[in-house]
């Protein structure tokens, strides 16, 4: 690969990532070399090299084999430094014009345009967390330091972030506004003191007005970065600058972190992201096929697959949201439109991992209810074929509908053996075969069972 064509392919990059990230991260890499399927750059300092393999790396390496180059990796390695005094044969060069960005000199991470108040659907889990969010991205006097902002993974702490940066940014340009995550923070910090530059790094952070720390579990048991988080930290309440803190849990939980700094999260005020619930999932399934409407202006969707997604994907927005930009994808590609069916076919993997996790002992209960016997002759030793058929039904829809081995169902059936399960099994399936009444059983139970 040339030069220029690394230029082209950093257009089309530019196109996907955006100017600001592409500002920050692409420009200062050159391409250096490509030699037995690895492409190598130049990146002024480890940080950028880190950062640009972890977050744009995949986008490269796609670019690179788009264009056609045989590539299998990318490698980052640090230009090698202009010779503090220069050799006579270059001595009357210049040196290199622009001076590659130095670590300390860096913006906060960068933003994602997408994350913003308006496009944040709020519902009853994530009212509070969201009402406190704007409150601080108004900019007016601090009222409560920190703001802590906690929940499970992709519940939307991340998006919530980004929008107070944004709307600071939008409000009070004159705010210096800094957003990282807590994996930055050290990265900078151990940086800083293998750099000997300590004394840059504490004024960089005790300049700006509001602090955004995400993730900050992150640094817990990390002695040293979190003392210095904790300086920071107290520097800046001191100055009475805002900060705002997110993590995926309550300071009172998060376990290797120091006390005092526990306790110093705590003092403001925290705020939870509960679980998404049916309405809130349904809102943002709307809203996502508003702002795809433009993309797919043709497509058409069924009455109900919203409804259906929003039922059975409970897990988090993220997976709730790579399922409908993958539906939309697949039915553009294949020109239908997106029916329950096409739905089932194009999500199977999604919707069977995300189904609710039932037990053995539910199944036990429920069949035990269904053929009338008691419970514990479900799993007792007497072989009569009324109780003998249902256990070996319980046994069926364990295998089917747990992740259960067949020994650990035999263990569960009164110590039965693994063979008797196995036993089991085969026959329900011979008889579901054979049998409708046997068949329908088996699918009423099921539906109890999933509902
Ligand atoms: N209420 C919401 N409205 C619209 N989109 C949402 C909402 N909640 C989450 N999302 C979307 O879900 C995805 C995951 O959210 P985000 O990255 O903010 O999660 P997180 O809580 O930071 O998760 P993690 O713990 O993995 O860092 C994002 O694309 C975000 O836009």
């Amino acid at each position: 690969m040339t030069q220029d064509q690394w230029g082209e392919l950093r257009q089309n990059i530019l196109r996907t990532i955006g100017e600001n990230n592409f500002k920050t991260w692409i420009e200062p890499i050159e391409f250096a070399e490509m030699a037995d399927g690895v492409a190598t750059f130049n990146v002024p300092t480890n940080f950028i090299g880190n950062y640009v393999s972890q977050n744009f790396g995949d986008l490269i390496l796609k670019q690179l084999t788009h264009a056609g180059e045989n590539v299998r990796r990318i490698h980052f390695q640090v230009a090698a430094k202009t010779p503090a005094r220069p050799s006579r044969a270059s001595a009357a060069q210049p040196a290199a014009q622009t001076a590659p960005p130095r670590d300390d000199a860096l913006p906060g991470a960068p933003l994602d345009p997408r994350f913003t108040f308006d496009t944040f659907v709020v519902g009853k889990p994530n009212e509070l967390a969201n009402a406190a969010a704007r409150r601080v991205a108004e900019g007016g006097p601090v009222t409560f330091n920190p703001l802590f902002l906690y929940g499970g993974v992709g519940l939307g702490k991340t998006h919530l972030m980004h929008a107070i940066a944004w709307e600071l940014r939008a409000r009070r340009p004159d705010l210096n506004v800094l957003y990282l995550s807590a994996e930055q923070f050290m990265y900078r910090f151990v940086q800083a003191l293998r750099d000997r530059k300590m004394m840059d790094f504490k004024e960089l952070f005790r300049s700006v007005d509001v602090l955004m720390v995400d993730d900050v579990q992150f640094i817990a048991g990390k002695d040293s970065t979190q003392e210095e988080f904790f300086h920071t930290f107290n520097a800046l309440v001191d100055g009475n600058k805002q900060i705002i803190i997110s993590a995926d849990r309550a300071p009172g939980e998060i376990k290797d972190m120091e006390d005092r700094i526990r306790s110093r999260l705590q003092c403001g005020l925290v705020v939870d992201l509960h679980p998404t619930d049916y309405e809130l999932r349904l809102g943002i399934l709307q809203s996502k096929v508003e702002q795809y409407r433009s993309q797919y202006p043709d497509l058409r969707l069924s009455s109900g697959v919203l409804e259906f997604l929003a039922h059975r994907i409970s897990t988090n927005v993220r997976v709730l949201e790579g399922a409908l930009t993958r539906l939309f994808a697949f039915a553009s590609l294949v020109g239908r439109e997106i029916t329950m069916d096409l739905t089932q076919d194009c999500l199977s993997d999604v919707l069977r991992a995300s189904d609710r996790k039932i037990s053995v002992e539910e199944i036990q209960r429920r069949v035990a209810e269904h053929f009338n016997i008691r419970l514990s002759d479900m799993i007792g030793p007497k072989r009569v074929r009324t109780l003998a058929r249902p256990r070996q039904i319980a046994m069926y829809l364990s295998k089917q509908l747990t992740s259960r081995s067949l020994p650990e169902i035999g263990r569960r059936f009164g110590g039965r053996d693994h063979t008797t399960v196995m036993h089991g099994v085969k026959r329900i399936e011979e008889l579901r075969a054979q049998d409708g009444q046997m068949a329908e059983d088996l699918e009423l139970l099921r539906r109890a069972l999933e509902a």
